[in-house]
């Protein structure tokens, strides 16, 4: 099993690649661990590798193209996985550490501030993972218990070590797709709401996004208002087109 990790830290998995079971895995060479630093590939003067959002708001957006060149900078395995650590991904269970077990390499995307821009995603990623309902300061802490629970599901990591207990929990809406400059990347465009400066309707927008975000990948969170808040819009969206 091949990690590589894109991250803009790539010291802190000094953390990883020293402890004891994996520390062995890694001169067994049952497991490889590869750190690829994102600011590496910024073509910025500054190296940037962020930019305030689209829309307003507070923090700062991950942009697409450092992202992009660092994932593209080396050939990906024949059975590879991108995945991209974020609160809105689908929480990590063992059923899924087992499936990502299968794979001969994953790379690991490990997002800052706010959040990474909405067109890395949709184009790059093949899966969005967390690790828990909570907010970490970067994606690197979320990478490193996937290479850990991942790897101890490689035959011959674990010799008579026990095995963990996982378990999920919930609460709140998952966040609305963030997106930052420039305004148009690859072909893909932000949605126009955000460059309207309408912030009511960008309010609007956000938090509608966040309902139907968190209605596909997460029902469980949302409150009885909220799911039929989308039952009443669904209905009103079918009648107009009914109608037409
Ligand atoms: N929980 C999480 N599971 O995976 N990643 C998680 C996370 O909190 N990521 C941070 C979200 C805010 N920006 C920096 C990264």
């Amino acid at each position: 099993m091949k990690f590589r990790i894109l991250t803009l830290f790539p010291e802190m998995f000094d953390a990883v690649t020293g402890a004891s079971i994996l520390g062995r895995a890694l001169s067994n060479q049952q497991i490889k661990i590869e750190c690829d630093n994102i600011r590496a590939f910024s073509k910025d003067k500054h190296h940037k590798v962020d930019d305030a959002p689209f829309g307003g708001g507070a923090g700062m957006v991950m942009k697409v193209e450092p992202l992009r060149d660092a994932l593209n900078s080396k050939p990906q395995l024949p059975n590879s996985r991108v995945i991209y650590l974020t609160p809105k991904g689908e929480t990590l269970k063992h059923e899924k550490v087992v499936s990502l077990a299968k794979y001969d390499e994953l790379i690991l995307v490990c997002g800052h501030y706010e959040g990474v821009d909405q067109r890395f995603i949709d184009r790059y990623v093949d899966e969005e993972i967390s690790i828990g309902d909570y907010v970490l300061t970067g994606g690197e802490l979320a990478a490193m218990v996937v290479i850990d629970s991942v790897s101890r599901m490689v035959s011959g990591v674990l010799n008579n070590e026990g095995s963990a207990e996982e378990e999920s929990f919930s609460n709140g809406l998952l966040e609305y797709p963030h997106y930052t400059r420039p305004q148009v990347v690859d072909g893909d465009e932000v949605p126009s709401v955000l460059l309207s400066g309408n912030h009511a309707e960008i309010e609007k927008w956000r938090y509608r996004e966040s309902v139907k975000l968190t209605a596909e990948r997460r029902p469980e969170l949302l409150s009885e208002d909220q799911k039929q808040a989308l039952k009443d819009n669904f209905i009103k969206k079918k009648k107009r087109v009914e109608k037409k």
